[in-house]
């Protein structure tokens, strides 16, 4: 019978002797039998594998309490090893529990109530985009419970999204301790399961195998006992997925919402030997979000295939500390440098960021047009002897009008650009508009939008206007690569291995005559006779002509994980503008379609794949035709539109109208 009563946590009384029934669980602190009244269970908020968690009120105050389900003695067993365990825990990156209550026929936890659900459902389901302090923030915090955790001799052993809770300030828990075990109990307890059922414990049982699965460190994969580092490995693919917002082995770019690996029938086993004897690891955070290189060159680390090369939680909350100490530092030198800037809000800051993970100062777009200036000493050859050529009494005449619309999207950063040239060098019948989409970075979509344009005047008209946008793509790569070098050699640029790209197309009109030189996955299409028209077809490693060119160019083509791609980069483009590590079998050499406008032609779109990923071509003219007939207006529709359905890419969009338009004109 009770000898005395006194108050834990929340003010509930702990009747002593404050043990469980079988008397292995035990603590001051928490109070382990609770009166049936003292709390209720309102509805669930998640079902897991092992367990219902509920909304609940105990004491009056709001609470999760998780029931796990319990039809075996193991089961049972089970509960009490984790009551045990979180009986000992006590540390702010731990999920709370409040009280327990372990008698038959009630066996419940009650932690503290957590308002922003765990991190797999704020990432995937609410599609939350964490800025970068506060991921690191997480990322510290998650360490921190895990150092404390194996310097208790405890390892978690199931470290992922799912389980790492969030409250109100996006505070990271860890929680769920249903597969934590002592260290020192680890050989025995991972035999026994080796040799009860063939299969290892926990995840392994669950039906959605994947889930876990992906989290799991190549010895665990192999059946060896895990080790502190095999959570040193979850958490660095965790903390990946935290910075890409992309689940592990999946590309949320892919088409649809076939995204899982077990959808694209990528069975376990062929993952399990993928992650094992291939070194496959999901994709890393791009240098390109910001994310500073010291965070990626940790993650990767973590997910070392050794287990030895692996950090220890100690290095691993050293290396953090160090990582938020220099970005403070970074911040307070961009406030006091940047005050004007401020007004703009979160793109400058963004740049800022950029800028300073790349650990270098260059300005791109502005390097781009130097370069190219610099070729041409200031003489351009001009566009003249082309329309030398025409009679002006008989050729069709376009009459042209013009605009654009760009936007970020869903994603963090720009890197999208293009031009628009009406009138290039003076010349009334000559125009030029390009479209440039950056992968890896924006640098290369930067560069080329000042570059190309410019390569194009000095070639002029030495050549043919095929000929001439040819080369201009050409020496564009030419010129961006070299200048990378350069800024390698002279360590501006200290990623070795960073190799920013771009696709790029670009439309030529002298007088009657349309050209357009497409490299890549911008697509530009003409509305002729109320139909569109392809100018350009999308060169991806998912089409066969072009998998067959890059093949016999040299270049490795491979089915990984949901399509076709390009080398050890993954690249899903065949052709483009940059990409060193790719030359040249992903070259920057362009298809160009000559087309003879004539009256019958409405419009010409030009677009990044942010367009065409949702909206297909036929759309785009319906769209078109429903929009008041200002060509500014009708981009900014199509990217909208674009927006809506879902594209999670930089949209940018060009609509040239050909013929006279009246803007009060609503539809054809
Ligand atoms: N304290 C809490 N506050 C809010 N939500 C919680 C809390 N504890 C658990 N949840 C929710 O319930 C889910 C399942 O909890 P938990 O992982 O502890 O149970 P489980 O049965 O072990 O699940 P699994 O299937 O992952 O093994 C969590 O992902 C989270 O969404
Ligand atoms: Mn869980
Ligand atoms: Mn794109």
């Amino acid at each position: 019978m009770p000898q005395q009563s006194y108050s834990g946590k929340m003010g509930l009384d702990i009747v002593e002797p404050n043990t469980c029934v079988r008397g292995c669980c035990s603590s001051n602190s928490i109070p382990l039998h609770l009166p049936p009244p003292s709390f209720t269970l309102l509805s669930p908020v998640a079902k897991g594998a092992e367990s219902v968690v509920y909304e609940a009120i105990l004491d009056g105050k709001k609470v999760a309490a998780k029931k796990p389900i319990l039809s075996t003695s193991e089961e049972l067993d089970k509960f009490h090893k984790e009551l045990q365990l979180l009986c000992k825990l006590h540390h702010p990156g731990i999920a709370t529990l409040l009280a327990a209550h372990a008698k038959p026929p009630n066996y419940i936890f009650f932690f503290e109530f957590y308002e922003q659900s765990n991190l797999a459902h704020k990432l995937h389901v609410q599609e939350w985009i964490p800025d970068l302090d506060q991921a690191l923030l997480i990322t510290l915090q998650l360490a921190k419970a895990l150092q404390y955790l194996h310097d208790q001799g405890i390892i978690h052993r199931d470290v992922k999204p799912a389980n790492i809770l969030l409250d109100r300030s996006f505070s990271a828990h860890l929680a769920d301790f249903g597969l934590a075990e002592y260290k020192k109990d680890l050989r025995r307890v991972s035999t026994e399961n080796w040799r009860s059922s063939g299969k290892p414990t926990g995840g392994f049982h669950k039906k959605n195998m994947v889930g876990t699965l992906i989290y799991m460190a190549p010895e665990i994969l192999t059946k060896e006992v895990h080790t502190e580092k095999s959570d040193v490995y979850s958490f660095g693919v965790s903390i990946n997925e935290l910075l890409t917002g992309i689940i592990p082995y999946t590309d949320i770019r892919a088409e649809a919402q076939a995204h899982t690996v077990l959808e694209m029938n990528y069975t376990e086993q062929q993952l399990t030997a993928a992650v094992v004897s291939g070194g496959l690891r999901p994709v890393l955070a791009g240098i390109e979000s910001g994310v500073p290189a010291s965070m990626l060159s940790l993650i990767q680390k973590c997910w070392d295939a050794n287990p030895q090369n692996r950090p220890s939680f100690n290095d691993i909350v050293l290396e953090l500390d160090g990582i938020l100490h220099q970005r403070k530092k970074m911040e307070k030198e961009d406030l006091s440098l940047h005050q004007s800037s401020i007004a703009h809000g979160h793109r400058v800051m963004d740049r800022i960021n950029n800028l300073h993970s790349y650990q270098e100062n260059i300005n791109w777009s502005t390097q781009g047009e130097y370069l190219s200036k610099k070729a041409s000493v200031g003489v351009h050859s001009g566009f003249r002897i082309w329309l030398d050529s025409f009679d002006d009494s008989l050729t069709y005449q376009p009459v042209l009008s013009w605009g654009s619309f760009a936007t970020c999207g869903r994603r963090e950063s720009m890197e999208d650009t293009h031009f628009l040239m009406p009138y290039i060098c003076d010349e009334k019948d000559v125009h030029v508009f390009g479209v440039f989409d950056g992968h890896r970075g924006a640098a290369a979509a930067e560069f080329s939008v000042q570059a190309l344009p410019e390569f194009l005047k000095i070639i002029g008209s030495t050549c043919s206007p095929a000929d001439a946008l040819l080369e201009a793509f050409v020496r564009t790569d030419v010129a961006f690569r070299d200048e990378l070098d350069s800024h390698r050699k002279s360590k501006r640029v200290i990623q070795k291995d960073w190799h920013p790209g771009c696709t790029a197309a670009a439309a030529l009109i002298v007088r009657n005559k349309l050209f357009v030189a497409n490299a890549g996955d911008c697509r530009t299409i003409l509305c002729r006779n109320r139909c569109p028209i392809a100018l350009s077809r999308d060169h991806v490693a998912s089409c066969p002509e072009e998998r067959k060119r890059v093949v016999s160019a040299g270049g490795q083509v491979k089915w990984q994980v949901d399509t076709w791609r390009v080398g050890p980069a993954a690249l899903q483009v065949t052709r483009s503008i940059g990409d060193g590590d790719l030359k040249p079998a992903v070259t920057a050499e362009p298809e160009i379609t000559e087309t003879v406008l004539s009256v019958e032609d409405e419009f010409l779109v030009m677009a990044s794949d942010g367009l065409w990923d949702v909206v297909s071509n036929t759309e785009v003219i319906t769209i078109i035709r429903n929009t008041v007939k200002e060509p500014a207006m009708c981009s900014k529709r199509l990217a909208t539109e674009a927006a809506e359905r879902g594209s999670k890419d930089n949209i940018t969009v060009i609509v040239v109208f050909l013929r006279p338009v009246s803007t009060a004109e609503r539809v054809y």
